[in-house]
């Protein structure tokens, strides 16, 4: 059932305010759904938190801060777009499909290519940090 968006049954007119709550409840809803059921987030979301850990106790720069949350929000991105499509691949079927099995198969490279690309640029961020080096 779609989501009224705050629009009221006595006017009909949506409130902007309305609207603007029924978006971010329907945002947090995804949110909560993909990071509750999906494994991939209980791999990715403790991973952050430990990197972001160690990136305090290495004292990272400002800049270095940048990157380090600019790669974390791409590899968690790529990871809701990737499950958006696998809950609609599942509503559009659940008979094997040439394209869907594409669609999917795109979708995980997606997050394959942000997860090392994100990996390359942590490591050499916390590695010029090490109190060894
Ligand atoms: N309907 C389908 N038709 C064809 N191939 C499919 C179909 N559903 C899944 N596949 C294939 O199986 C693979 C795994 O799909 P599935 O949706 O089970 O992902 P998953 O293992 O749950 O992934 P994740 O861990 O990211 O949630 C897909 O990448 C695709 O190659």
């Amino acid at each position: 059932m779609k989501a009224n968006h705050g629009k009221t049954d006595r006017t009909n007119r949506p409130s902007i305010v309305g609207r603007w709550t029924s978006k971010f409840a329907c945002a947090f809803r995804g949110l909560r759904a993909a990071t509750w059921r999906e494994d991939s987030f209980h791999v990715h979301l403790p991973a952050a938190v430990v990197v972001c850990g160690v990136a305090v106790w290495l004292g990272i720069s400002k800049t270095e801060w940048l990157a380090l949350v600019l790669c974390i929000t791409m590899v968690l991105t790529a990871e809701l777009m990737n499950t958006a499509i696998e809950h609609l691949s599942r509503a559009i079927t659940q008979e094997e499909h040439p394209e869907i099995r594409d669609a999917l198969d795109v979708a995980s490279g997606a997050v394959l290519v942000a997860s090392l690309g994100a990996g390359v640029i942590g490591v050499i961020i916390l590695i010029c940090h090490l109190p060894i080096l």
